[in-house]
C-alpha cells in the first residue's frame, strides 16, 4: 500500500490530533513489554506522548508524523535521542513508509481514518513486523480480533476511555495487540 499522491490534511479535524494522556501512553508502552534495543515504529507520533515512554524503555524508535509543526516539535523535544541515533523522526505520510528490512514492532496511536490502509501496510506478506500494539477505534479492534490479518493472531483489545485523550474523540477506543503466528 502506498499513500503516494495523497493530499496532506489541512483542517484540525482532518489531522485528527487527539493527544494521549501521558499516564495512558505509559500504560500502552508497559503493556507492550518492549525490550531494550527492539526497533519500534510509531505512526502518528504527534508531539511525543508515546515516544517518550518508548525511548525510556530502551527501544530504538522511528516516529512518523506528517504534520510539519509536530514533526519539528518531536525533533526538538527528543533532540539528544535523535542525535545519538535512538530516534529517527520522519515527516512523511504513514502510508508512504518503507517497512524496515529487519524485525520490528509497531506501537502507536495513529489517526483512525487510515486504520485499514495502515494494517494492510504493516501486515503485508513481506512485512517483518512481529507484534503490533495499536490504539484504534473500538469497533475496528473488535472486528480485527474476530478476523485478524493473515499471519497474525489477535491477542487482546483493552478499552481506553475517551477522557484519556485531549480533545476526547467522538468514538470509543481500545488497544489492539496482534502477534505474528508461529
Ligand atoms: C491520534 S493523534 C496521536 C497523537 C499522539 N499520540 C500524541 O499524544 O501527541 C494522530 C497523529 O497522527 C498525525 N497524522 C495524521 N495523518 C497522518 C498520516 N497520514 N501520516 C502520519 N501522521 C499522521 C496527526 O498529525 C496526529 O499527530
Amino acid at each position: 500500500m502506498s499513500g503516494a499522491g495523497r493530499r496532506r490534511p489541512s483542517t484540525r479535524r482532518e489531522w485528527a490530533w487527539h493527544q494521549l494522556d501521558p499516564e495512558w501512553a505509559g500504560r500502552l508502552v508497559d503493556q507492550a513489554e518492549v525490550r531494550p534495543g527492539q526497533l519500534v515504529v510509531e505512526f502518528g507520533a504527534g508531539t511525543g506522548a508515546v515516544t517518550a515512554p518508548l525511548l525510556d524503555s530502551g527501544a530504538r524508535v522511528i516516529a512518523i508524523e506528517w504534520h510539519p509543526g509536530r514533526a519539528a516539535a518531536l525533533q526538538r523535544r527528543f533532540g539528544s535521542a535523535a542525535a545519538n541515533g535512538t530516534l529517527k523522526v520522519l515527516g512523511i505520510d504513514a502510508l508512504d513508509f518503507r517497512l524496515p528490512a529487519r524485525p520490528f514492532r509497531v506501537i502507536a496511536n495513529p489517526p483512525y481514518s487510515i486504520t485499514s490502509a495502515l494494517l494492510r501496510l504493516i501486515t503485508a506478506r513481506h512485512s517483518r513486523m512481529i507484534r503490533a500494539d495499536l490504539v484504534l477505534q473500538r469497533g475496528a479492534v473488535n472486528g480485527l480480533l474476530e478476523r485478524p490479518p493473515r499471519w497474525f493472531v489477535g491477542v487482546r483489545g483493552v478499552r481506553v476511555p475517551r477522557w484519556a485523550f485531549a480533545p476526547p474523540p467522538e468514538v470509543d477506543s481500545a488497544v489492539l495487540t496482534l502477534r505474528r503466528r508461529r
